[in-house]
Parts: C-alpha cells; structure tokens; sequence
C-alpha cells in the first residue's frame, strides 16, 4: 500500500497509470474467452461440459440443478440463515419496489393520445459468481429487482464446487427468492451458453450480474446479441476520512472489499498524514487474524493507495475523478458532502454505515458500476429488467390539423413515401 501526497494537478497521471493497469489485466483474458465463446456456440452442452471440468475440476452428467439438489440445500443451511435471507430479502423488496416505473397514458390536445407502455423483459438469465467464494447475495441483488420488473423466465448460472454440486447457501438464497431454473456452470462458457442457448439451456434476452474478468469480457462480446446490464468487475472501495475517523474502521472497510479478488482496489483519501499512518498499521494487525491473508494481501500491496489531500473538498473532486463502487464517507457531517459527489456507484455515509451493510442487507443493490464506470451507469436496478414502449393514437380529425406540417417536414427530407402515407389519409 503506497501513500501518495496528491495535487489534484497532477493526479491525473497517477489515476492513468492505476487504471491502464487494470486494463492490461482485463484484456489478457480476451483471447480465451473468444475461444470458449465459439465453442459453446458451435458444441453447446458438450463445451460447457469440458470448460466445467477443465477450470471447476469436475465432470457433469446433468447441467441443470434438479428440484431434489435445492431441497437438499435448504435442508442442510442453518434456520437462522434461511431466517436472515429472508429477512435481507424483504428490506432489499421494498427498496427496489419504489423504484418500479407505470405504464402512463395522456391526452394531449382534442383526439391525441400519448404515452409510454412499460414491459418486463420475457427471459433473463442471473450470473451469480461462485469461484473464490460464495455469494448468496448475489442471487438475492440479481433476482429481486427481475422479479419486482415481473420478468417471467429467470435462468440461474453459477460454477459447481469439485463435488458437482452448487453450494449450498447459494441454492438456499435461490429457494428464498423461488427461482427453479439452475445451472452447473459458470465463467464465460455460462455467458456463452446464456446468449446462444444450448441443449439445455434456453437462450435468454439480458444476462446480469458481476462476475470476474472472464465473466465480463464474455458480457462485453455477447452484447448485442443480448442485452447485458454492466461490466461490474473487481471490487473497489474508495473512503474519504476526515482526521477524527476511527483508523481501525477505516482499515477493515478496506479490507473488506480487498478480500474478494486480488484485483479489488482499496483506497484512502485523507487531509490527515497520522491517519494514513495508523490505517496502514492497522492493516497489517487486523489482516492477521482474518481468513483470506493471501487475497487481501495481494490485492492490498498492489491496488492499496492512500492520498493525502489538503482539505475534504479536495477529496470529494479526487473520488469524484476516480468514480468508485463503494465511496464512504466518514466525516464529521457527511451528508453537508452529499451534494458535491458527482460520480460513485454507492454511497456510505458516516462512521456506522460500513459497505458490507450494504452488500447483504440495507436494501440498496450490491451490484455496482466500477473500474471509473460509475462515471455514466447506476447500480443494478428494476430498470435493468423492463423496456419501454411509447403509445401514439391520433384521431382523424387530429391528423388533419397538422397534416401539411407533417407532409412539408417530410418532403424537406426529401422522403415522399413519408409524405405519401399523411396525404392518402386526409385526400377526400
Ligand atoms: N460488483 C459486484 O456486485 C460483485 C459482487 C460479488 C462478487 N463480485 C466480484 O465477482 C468476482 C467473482 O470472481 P470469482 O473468480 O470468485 O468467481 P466467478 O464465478 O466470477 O468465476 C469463476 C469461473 O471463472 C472461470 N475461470 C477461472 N479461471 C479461468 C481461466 N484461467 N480461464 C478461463 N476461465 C476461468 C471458471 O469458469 C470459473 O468457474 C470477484 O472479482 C468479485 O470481486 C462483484
Ligand atoms: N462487495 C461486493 C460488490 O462489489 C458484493 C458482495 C457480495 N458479498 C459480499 N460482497
Ligand atoms: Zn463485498
């Protein structure tokens, strides 16, 4: 973890570099992921049943999870979990519920009818990463908002253990949200298998979810040809702290993101060079004791920067150019901060609000732009899963009123078919 005393002048060259890197890493994975593409869709089952068993280490007879594999699940998890994923569940509902869009209608002037029809999506497919680690909340962020837009076909993809099984935890979140219709695979070959369709799997409209480099690069080429919702990569987290914040909180925030990948990203912004000092110390002790040293460490050494800027409004302008996942705030009055962010996928305000609070249960969406993308898209939302028609009625007599503006507009486009089809109308 470097610290770096920043003029926000020459920032801009440090953030290239940071960022270029990130980009090499992404772009290595390119050549593969165009392989196993094509193999999916000329070999179907047959592909995604080699590239199982040659990066997850197992041989799959059947691809999709049987009712039985689910009911085993849901028996074996914990009644508390299933307790907490259902209660996750509920605050994570009624978040998304209020950001469901109506169909409208309106009547314009005499014999106009204008408005705008909102459909859900008819079939989606949900990438729930299952490499390093687990994510049942994955499954809760990506099938909730889905179910909420009314989507009525959700496939489930997500990589088996060496057993051939999905874990347990995940098939257990899948239950709680009543999704049926999962598959034992994972990486860009599920992707693959999701745009195309295979023998098993039906193709869908829109694949979402995170995911790891192979995961988005495969998103990025089978755009197009289905909808994707983002590239949402390695994890990040930026905290902005002012000199009072508490550097063991601060610590363990970093930490938390810079467990699930190497290639996650922690960074500080801080007036105060004594904070930076202690969260470094701080690092080191907590790191310690936790479970995934080698990640954490690697991710931390590589992609651990803390700035240290000359006031808190600089930070603000130096998180908005970096346009984060996650951006905390630990300041004295956080939300006097508020209006003067401009770019970052969540925001965590104040000394309890710590960005695994937001991962499992606040409600908000943990699927998040990053690497700078939150530049120009949002979080994962009900959104994602609806699309929009727009309604237009005109009654004859309506028509016959702007018929010579509609007619001479389109003649100045030198499209008299366009013409042709107002003028039949209104000639008697
Ligand atoms: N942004 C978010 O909302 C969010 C949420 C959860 C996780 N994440 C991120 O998702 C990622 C999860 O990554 P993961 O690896 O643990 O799980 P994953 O499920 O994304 O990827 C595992 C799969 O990658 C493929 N793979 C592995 N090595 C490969 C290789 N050498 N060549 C080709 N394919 C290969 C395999 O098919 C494997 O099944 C992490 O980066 C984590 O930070 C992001
Ligand atoms: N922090 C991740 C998004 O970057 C989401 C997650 C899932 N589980 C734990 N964390
Ligand atoms: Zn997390």
């Amino acid at each position: 973890m470097k610290i770096i005393s920043a003029d926000l002048n020459e920032i801009d060259g440090i953030l290239d570099q940071y960022l270029k890197r990130q980009g090499e890493v992404i772009s290595s994975a390119d050549e593969v992921v165009e392989e196993i593409l094509y193999d999916v869709q000329k070999k179907g089952d047959e592909a995604l049943k080699a590239y199982t068993a040659k990066f997850d280490g197992v041989q799959l007879d059947c691809i999709q999870v049987l009712s039985g594999e689910i009911e085993e699940a849901v028996n074996f998890v914990e009644k508390e979990f299933l307790e907490i994923l259902e209660e996750a569940k509920k605050n994570i509902l009624d978040y998304h519920m209020r950001q469901k869009q109506n169909s409208w209608m309106t009547h314009k002037d005499d014999g106009i009818i204008l408005g705008q029809m909102v459909t859900p999506i008819e079939r989606v497919g949900i990438y729930v990463p299952g490499g390093k680690a687990a994510y049942p909340s994955s499954v809760l962020m990506n099938a909730i908002p889905a179910q909420v837009a009314g989507v009525p076909s959700i496939a489930m993809v997500t990589p088996p253990g060496k057993d051939g099984k999905i874990h347990p935890y995940i098939l257990a979140a899948a239950y709680v949200c009543g999704i049926t219709e999962i598959y034992k695979v994972g990486g860009a070959q599920s992707i693959g298998a999701l745009a195309f369709g295979t023998q098993t799997i039906p193709p869908v409209c829109k694949i979402v979810g995170p995911g790891n480099m192979y995961v988005a690069r495969a998103k990025r080429k089978v755009f197009g040809m289905v909808d994707i919702d983002m590239i949402a990569g390695p994890s990040e987290i930026c905290i902005v702290a002012d000199e009072d914040a508490d550097p063991r909180f601060v610590a363990a925030d970093l930490l938390s993101q810079g467990e699930h990948d190497e290639e996650a990203s922690s960074i500080l912004i801080t007036t105060s060079v004594a904070l930076g000092k202690k969260v470094m110390e701080e690092i080191s002790r907590q790191m310690a004791c936790l479970d995934r040293r080698d990640i954490m460490k690697k991710s931390i050494e590589d992609r651990g920067l803390i700035f240290i800027v000359s006031d808190m409004d600089a930070a603000i302008q130096l998180a908005n150019k970096i346009a984060p996942e996650h951006l905390e705030i630990m300041a004295e009055n956080p939300f006097l901060m508020l209006p003067k962010i401009k770019n970052a996928g969540a925001i965590f305000l104040g000394n309890y609000t710590p960005e695994p609070l937001g991962d499992y249960f606040a409600g908000p969406n943990h699927t998040l732009p990053t690497q700078g993308t939150a530049r120009f898209s949002s979080p994962l939302g009900v959104d994602d899963f609806m699309k929009k028609s727009s309604i237009i009625y005109y009654h004859k007599n309506a028509l016959e009123k702007v018929q010579e503006k509609v007619i001479y507009f389109a003649e100045k486009e030198g499209l008299t078919a366009h013409a042709n089809s107002i003028k039949v109308r209104v000639e008697r």
